[in-house]
């Protein structure tokens, strides 16, 4: 397996007033002091993401919105098209994260339908797959996300960039995380799962791991076979916290 650049996200998600501008523009400082790296995204509230994309301009870092609706323009009250986060500066979306799929009830469907829609405004999807406790403790976990990835990634998708993030609902936020065995299992499914669909441009998408990554546990996590970076939730609204995963990464 050839090993190419790691992929670091941070997933600000519903944090982040314009004070956290200071936060970014302290990551940008520190990775390009650290030189040579990995890619480095960062996915603010929508609110920002203008204001993060001018003081992120021809840095290291890229920007990225957290979701999108799944048509470009119209009556759809309290929703951002791909389009908008593309114009307002992004060139990365996280989709199909657990919270939206829990909370705001997307199926993966859905899911599928917005990576057509930020393929067609020109960003790069992560989209986003995991099991919950109950079901890894029926032993469904491999079978679960290997069918959100069936369901979740478009045949669009073949040939662009690209990326799935396994993100296990019980190892977010909770400071749990599974076995580095674990992680390389699912990994290893994600990536059969991804070929099946989409043939052998599939092969080298990064697969993140996201679900408590730390300073303390990213550098085993990032060695574990198969896993091409981490969407980091808490430890990337700091970048005291951020950093240290970052170079764990180089
Ligand atoms: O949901 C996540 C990133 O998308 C992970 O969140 P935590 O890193 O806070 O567990």
């Amino acid at each position: 397996m050839k090993q190419s650049v790691k992929l670091i996200v941070g997933n600000w998600k519903m944090n982040g007033l314009s004070a956290a501008l200071a936060q970014a523009e302290a990551i940008r400082d520190a990775v390009s002091a650290a030189g040579q790296g990995p890619r480095v995204v960062l996915c603010p509230p929508a609110t920002l993401i203008d204001r993060i994309s001018a003081a992120l301009a021809d840095s290291g870092v890229a920007v990225g919105g957290q979701d999108c609706h799944e048509k470009p323009v119209g009556a759809f009250t309290g929703s951002v098209s791909a389009e908008m986060l593309a114009d307002a500066g992004a060139t990365v979306v996280i989709l199909g994260h657990s919270e939206r799929r829990a909370a705001f009830g997307e199926t993966d469907a859905d899911v599928a339908a917005k990576v057509e829609a930020a393929i067609a405004a020109g960003l790069e999807p992560i989209v986003c797959v995991g099991e919950t406790l109950e079901q890894r403790e029926a032993g469904e976990a491999i079978a679960v996300v290997s069918a959100q990835v069936e369901g979740s990634l478009p045949m669009g998708l073949s040939e662009r960039d690209f990326a799935v993030a396994y993100e296990p609902v019980w190892a977010i936020g909770t400071g749990l995380t599974p076995t580095l065995e674990q992680i390389a299992e699912v990994h290893a499914a994600i990536r059969a799962a991804m070929i099946k669909r989409l043939g052998d441009s599939a092969r080298t998408a990064p697969i993140l791991y996201g679900g408590s990554v730390k300073p303390e546990n990213a550098r085993d996590i990032l060695a574990t076979p198969e896993v091409g970076g981490a969407l980091v939730g808490g430890a990337s609204l700091k970048a005291e916290d951020f950093m240290p995963i970052v170079k764990a990464a180089a």
